[in-house]
């Protein structure tokens, strides 16, 4: 089936990357790319189809982009920072092993009650557990360097405090997704909080010898970090 993006989210509000550069190459790529399972698929037309902001979701390409990164790099212990309906958190978990784990948090209980639902009915929902909080407490509660792949798409405000907390959770060779790293262009002439604070994150990123760095311009940008050196 053929899906269309590029959906702006509201009168006043924000388009999405798809829109202002690459709207068609983005239909394309969701088209030449395998579908994910049927429910991932109806979760997909419902947030596109029933929530305020459908832009917010990842989707088909991104969605089997976190699928091979977690198979490829046997990822066992996942955490992700940003459940909204659940796409991605489930994506990621329908790939783990029967003993592999998935955290997910989000701090809107709406979201997280619409999540829980679809876990529900998921064959892998069982290696999911939904946090309702702010991520970054949940993050500090964690332990060090047990974690085998972090995905962040959430508050864009705290992208540096869950770069630190990341780092700390995860075992040397693991993995940082961040999501929204190009934050729709606006990290190129950052004019507001939000897009100053992404802008900071990515260079944070860019000049720390802890981490491996490939930023990729998948979708809005996903920052893809390996860490390689011990915390300081
Ligand atoms: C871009 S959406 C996540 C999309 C999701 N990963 C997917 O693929 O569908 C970001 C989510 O993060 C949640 N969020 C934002 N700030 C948060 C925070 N400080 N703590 C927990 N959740 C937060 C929002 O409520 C929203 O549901």
């Amino acid at each position: 089936m053929a899906i269309r993006y590029g959906k702006k989210d509201n009168e006043a509000g924000i388009y999405s990357f798809m829109d202002s550069v690459a709207k068609e190459a983005e239909e394309y790529a969701v088209n030449h790319t395998t579908p994910l399972s049927d429910l991932l698929e109806e979760i997909e037309n419902f947030t596109l189809t029933k929530t305020p902001y459908p832009s917010m979701l990842t989707g088909r390409v991104e969605g089997r982009f976190l699928q091979l990164v977690a198979q490829l790099s046997s990822a066992r212990q996942i955490v992700e920072v940003g459940t909204f309906t659940g796409y991605s958190a489930l994506a990621m978990a329908e790939v783990l092993p029967d003993d592999g784990r998935l955290l997910t948090v989000e701090h809107n209980r709406d979201y997280a009650k619409l999540a829980r639902n679809f876990f529900d009915r998921s064959p892998s929902g069982f290696k999911i557990t939904l946090c309702v909080g702010e991520a970054l407490e949940v993050l500090k509660t964690l332990p060090d360097a047990e974690t085998d792949l972090v995905f962040v798409d959430a508050d864009k405000q705290n992208y540096s405090a869950y770069y630190r907390e990341s780092m700390r959770i995860l075992r040397n060779g693991g993995l940082m997704l961040a999501d929204n790293a190009l934050w729709y262009g606006r990290i190129f002439d950052p004019k507001d909080d939000e897009s100053r604070a992404m802008a900071a994150f990515n260079e944070e990123v860019r000049t720390d010898d802890r981490a491996e760095k490939l930023f990729l311009t998948i979708r809005d940008g996903i920052y893809l970090i390996r860490k390689v050196g011990s915390v300081r």
